[in-house]
């Protein structure tokens, strides 16, 4: 049976571990976890960066596999001691059917959770999002809330919904016994909208801004805040979670954290602008360009012209009902619960951040 503490080399699981946080969440564990003996990356698509890291002085294990596949997913856990569990499917643009983000994010989650239970490992954490709580359909603001601050969380998208389902469980699951009579001790940590090296969507606005000569037309009015946070930021909360859930078990066990740091408080365009503006582009317009019916409308056909075209074509905007009310909305969070719980403080600065992620964002015109 495999317990956290008792033993002086450690093995851990990253579920996702090729995706955009899974990513620097297996950097960051290499670079800052010296207990660790054993990473495991388990991902349905193999990254070839993966081989470079084979050579460091911790095992590196990549196993090909699939969340949703239970025997897979028992067989990568078999023996580790922490699973950080960040594979999900992150569609908000229809790109992909709600039954196939069900069986993703929620079906894959279960697998996890009795993975862990059955082979007796103990420690589980897990990569929620900020979307479980919202921004709601209402559009009402969530204005530097932190984990307690009331807020009436209504999900109709299927992402959202499965990340709620499966967050759930996570928690429910704290305390289970695992294979061998002691508790599973499992946390959540909900970021919320995350930037940084490897942000497809940033390089997508580049690029659309390229070809546009440079510009970009703003669509959401500036007084809308969106909360980011630095993926490199985030990956470190998760390497200290999962550092001192078993130890802390009492205080953290069941818990849910928000991902934060120093990034300042901007809509989600202004953000943006910070990287997208050192690299030549310029955001057009104090107020939106359209006027927020015509956005709504606009929104509302390219909903319809993905039904309609869906026999033909995969039409998938990024502009539609959900996004656009994601934008809209304001969703930040003010909150120093990870720092009481478990003595976390960014790793890196917002201007390091900000650094890092310009310095990325020049490198990916192609
Ligand atoms: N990107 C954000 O802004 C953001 C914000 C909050 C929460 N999250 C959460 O963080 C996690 C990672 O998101 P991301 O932005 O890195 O997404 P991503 O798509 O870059 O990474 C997800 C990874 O999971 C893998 N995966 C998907 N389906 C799988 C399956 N069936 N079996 C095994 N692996 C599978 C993918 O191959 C990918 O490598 C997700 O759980 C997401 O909900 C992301
Ligand atoms: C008005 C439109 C043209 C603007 C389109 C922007 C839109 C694609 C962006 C805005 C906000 C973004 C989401 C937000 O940052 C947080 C999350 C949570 C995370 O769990 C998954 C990604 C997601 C949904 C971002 C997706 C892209 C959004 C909707």
């Amino acid at each position: 049976m495999a317990e956290c503490t008792e033993v002086a080399e450690l093995v851990y699981l990253v579920t996702g571990g090729c995706g955009f946080l899974g990513e620097h969440i297996v950097r960051m564990l290499l670079e800052r976890e010296p207990r660790l003996r054993e990473l495991r990356v388990f991902d349905l698509h193999l990254s070839p960066w993966l081989e470079e890291l084979k050579t460091g002085p911790v095992q590196v294990t990549a196993i090909q596999g699939d969340v949703t596949q239970a025997h897979e997913v028992a067989a990568a856990v078999s023996g580790a001691h922490v699973v950080i569990h960040t594979a999900g499917l992150v569609d908000v643009f229809g790109r992909v059917t709600p039954e196939t983000i069900f069986k993703v994010n929620v079906q894959g989650t279960r697998n996890v959770i009795e993975a862990c239970v059955q082979m007796g490992t103990r420690c589980l954490v897990y990569t929620s999002s900020m979307e479980v709580v919202g921004p709601n359909i209402k559009g009402q603001p969530f204005y530097r809330g932190n984990e307690n601050t009331p807020y009436e969380a209504m999900h109709k998208h299927p992402y959202p919904q499965s990340k709620a389902q499966a967050e759930r469980l996570v928690l429910e699951a704290n305390g289970r016994k695992v294979r061998g009579g002691l508790p599973l001790v499992t946390c959540a940590l909900r970021p919320t909208g995350i930037y940084g090296e490897g942000h497809q969507i940033m390089r997508d606005f580049y690029r659309q801004g390229l070809r546009l000569g440079g510009w970009l037309f703003r669509a959401v009015p500036a007084s809308v805040e969106h909360g980011r946070v630095y993926v490199g930021n985030v990956a470190w909360m998760h390497v200290l979670v999962a550092r001192e859930l078993e130890q802390r078990a009492v205080l953290m066990g069941g818990q849910v954290y928000f991902c934060y740091d120093q990034s300042p408080y901007k809509s989600y365009e202004d953000f943006n602008m910070e990287f997208l503006g050192p690299c030549g582009l310029r955001l057009v317009g104090t107020r939106p360009l359209l006027p927020h019916w015509l956005l709504v409308f606009l929104a509302a056909l390219n909903a319809l012209l993905q039904c309609l075209l869906r026999p033909l074509v995969l039409y998938a905007p990024l502009l539609n009902p959900y996004t656009l009310a994601v934008a809209n909305t304001t969703f930040t969070v003010s909150t120093n619960k990870a720092q009481r719980h478990f003595g976390y403080e960014p790793l890196f600065s917002w201007e390091d951040s900000r650094a890092r992620t310009i310095l990325w964002v020049q490198g990916s015109a192609q």
